[in-house]
């Protein structure tokens, strides 16, 4: 997607500090992602993820990120959480994904090779607001540090595509240009080294920002 006017959204997922949540919206970031996908390190309790959501800035969505997680408990977050949004990475059909009343994103695995048909997808997720293309594969967590080939993204999604997996500072700008994606999604690329899985790191945080702007200057 290219035009004068168009910007790549960004989400950060994986958020477990309420300061990199504060610091996300003064970057300009879109959208940040709470985890409770069971088998993640990013993995927060409701109320963790709730006093989070208060260092949320105004127009930044909450996106709340689930993997074969029960609908009781799906409830109990949208609940505490009042996320804007919800992303499933696991095999919920699409009368799971909208019995919560909410807009929601479904994941994609691209991993292995896999090369999905638009068609299909849309078929499968007529409700979905959008698809999320992550790196790994079927049936694996996401959060991985991984990438896909970029090549491999379907072509002709005519609802917007989100583009995640192994992304940096460092490839972002490349990936943006090869994808032309709606928006990009990002955990691990923007962590601090050596730290723990969803502790993020201020300056990548930064720069990845700026790359992306300036794939949208391209
Ligand atoms: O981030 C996780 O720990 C996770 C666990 C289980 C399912 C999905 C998960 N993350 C999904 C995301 O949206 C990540 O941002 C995406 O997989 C990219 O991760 P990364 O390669 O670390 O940037």
């Amino acid at each position: 997607m290219s035009s004068p006017l168009f910007r790549t959204r960004i989400k950060f997922c994986g958020m477990t500090r309420p300061g990199d949540v504060r610091l996300a919206g003064e970057l300009g970031v879109d959208a940040v992602g709470f985890v409770f996908a069971v088998p993640s390190p990013r993995r927060l309790e409701p109320d963790q993820a709730a006093a989070m959501r208060e260092a949320l800035a105004p127009m930044v969505d909450a996106v709340a990120l689930f993997m074969n997680n029960d609908a009781e408990e799906v409830r109990q977050v949208v609940g505490v959480v009042r996320p804007s949004l919800l992303q499933f990475h696991g095999d919920e059909d699409e009368a799971f994904c909208r019995m919560f009343g909410l807009p929601y994103i479904k994941a994609v695995a691209m991993g292995a090779g896999a090369s999905p048909d638009p068609l299909a997808l849309h078929a499968r997720y007529p409700s979905a607001a959008g698809f999320l293309l992550d790196a790994h594969a079927p049936g694996e967590a996401g959060g991985t540090g991984r990438a896909f080939d970029w090549s491999l993204a379907p072509r002709g999604m005519t609802k917007p595509i989100l583009v995640a997996g192994g992304l940096t500072p460092d490839n972002i700008h490349d990936a943006v240009l090869a994808t032309r994606p709606w928006g990009v999604d990002v955990a691990s690329g923007v962590e601090a080294p050596g730290e723990a899985p969803g502790v993020k790191d201020g300056a990548r945080m930064r720069r990845f920002v700026e790359e992306v702007r300036r794939a949208d200057c391209g």
